[in-house]
């Protein structure tokens, strides 16, 4: 029976250096791979100062772990550009480079589509393909910086999937996009968006790595969450705030609340007032996202002057809040939906 390769690009530098010693090579090996992969090696020939002999045993037992440019397509409004990957299986995963200020903003996928079933959202629609494993989700990152020339500094994994369904590949993928001699892309620069799963929210806030949460609410009512997203039906509002209270305790982050603004479904004053009510306190921020369009869904924004309303309301009773600007909207602004359109 054939053995199942290994990616290389899954390990730490020390798990590489531990991978060397189960194949009867010197860790330093590992070390010299590691520095490889990140100088952008795709093929072991690259490598001229591993021997031969170990390169050809490394083909036999691993390989790299890359991914492909399908297509790119670049916003005329404000420059992002959203990317298509063909992942080694043939699926497709989308994911997009926002550039403003001096922040280079990767946001990535997690999954080949959602088994959540949010209303609003196009990843959803076909359910779940399969898991992203930590390569796969690290090389995104990769072949953008390679692709622009541009070093990115921030991470949201915010794009398809859900990270606390796929946790374990996320803990690792956190694990290798912060060493320090691969991408070292600080914890403080990534966030991590849930629609909610409680109990990994705890297990998250117990590793005590600093990174960001943001919690997708969308309603300050449990009716109003479980019309719009099914996982509201396990876990209620209560229990994630306690979550997000403990998260806060042990890493000391503010929390973002995500709140995408439904034309007539949650941007009514009674429901802004709610949520400030609901939230009162708490070390977090409200980033209000007007809805997306998706072509399957029939939700709609809701006017400008909802929008700046609700945002005051939040304000007015000392809530923080943000009215996030659709970046790439010309470019199939909502999450999944030009993977969608591609298919
Ligand atoms: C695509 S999700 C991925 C991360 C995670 N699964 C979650 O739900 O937080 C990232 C954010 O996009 C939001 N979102 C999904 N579809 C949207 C749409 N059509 N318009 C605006 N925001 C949307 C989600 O509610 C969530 O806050
Ligand atoms: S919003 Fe997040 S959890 Fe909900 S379906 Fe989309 S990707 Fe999945």
């Amino acid at each position: 029976m054939e053995t199942k390769k290994v990616a290389l690009k899954n390990f730490t530098e020390e798990q590489l250096k531990e991978f060397m010693k189960t194949i009867g090579e010197k860790s330093f090996r590992g070390s010299q791979v590691f520095t490889w992969i990140y100088k952008g090696a795709k093929s072991f020939d690259d490598m001229n100062n591993i021997p031969k002999s170990l390169r050809e045993k490394l083909e036999k037992v691993s390989y790299i772990g890359n991914i492909d440019i399908e297509l790119k397509l670049e916003s005329k409004v404000d420059g992002t550009k959203k990317y298509l990957f063909l992942l080694n299986d043939g699926n497709i995963i989308e994911t997009v480079m926002m550039n403003y200020d001096s922040r280079v903003t990767v946001c990535v996928s997690n999954q080949v589509g959602c088994r959540m079933g949010c209303k609003f959202c196009a990843s959803t629609i076909d359910g779940l393909l399969r898991n992203l494993e930590p390569w796969e989700i690290l090389d995104q990152v990769i072949k953008i910086q390679e692709d622009t020339g541009k070093r990115v500094s921030n991470i949201v994994l915010m794009g398809s999937g859900e990270p606390l369904d796929n946790f374990e590949n996320t803990k690792q993928f956190l694990k290798i996009i912060n060493e320090k001699n691969g991408l070292n892309i600080g914890y403080r620069h990534i966030t991590l968006s849930t629609c909610g799963i409680v109990p990994k929210i705890y297990e998250l806030a117990d590793l005590e790595i600093p990174i960001n949460l943001a919690l997708s609410l969308h309603s300050p009512y449990d009716e109003g969450r479980k019309e719009i997203m099914p996982v509201a039906n396990a876990y209620s509002i209560k229990d994630i705030l306690d979550a997000c209270r403990y998260y806060i305790k042990k890493t000391n982050r503010r929390v973002t609340f995500e709140y995408s603004l439904i034309k007539g479904v949650n941007d009514s004053e009674n429901e802004a007032a709610s949520l400030a009510k609901l939230l009162k306190g708490m070390l977090c921020h409200v980033n209000l996202i007007p809805i997306n369009a998706v072509e399957e869904r029939e939700y709609e924004k809701p006017d400008k002057s909802f929008i700046y309303k609700f945002r005051d309301s939040l304000e007015k009773n000392n809530i923080p809040a943000t009215v996030r600007i659709s970046m790439g909207s010309d470019i199939s602004g909502a999450c999944g939906q030009l993977r969608r359109k591609y298919k």
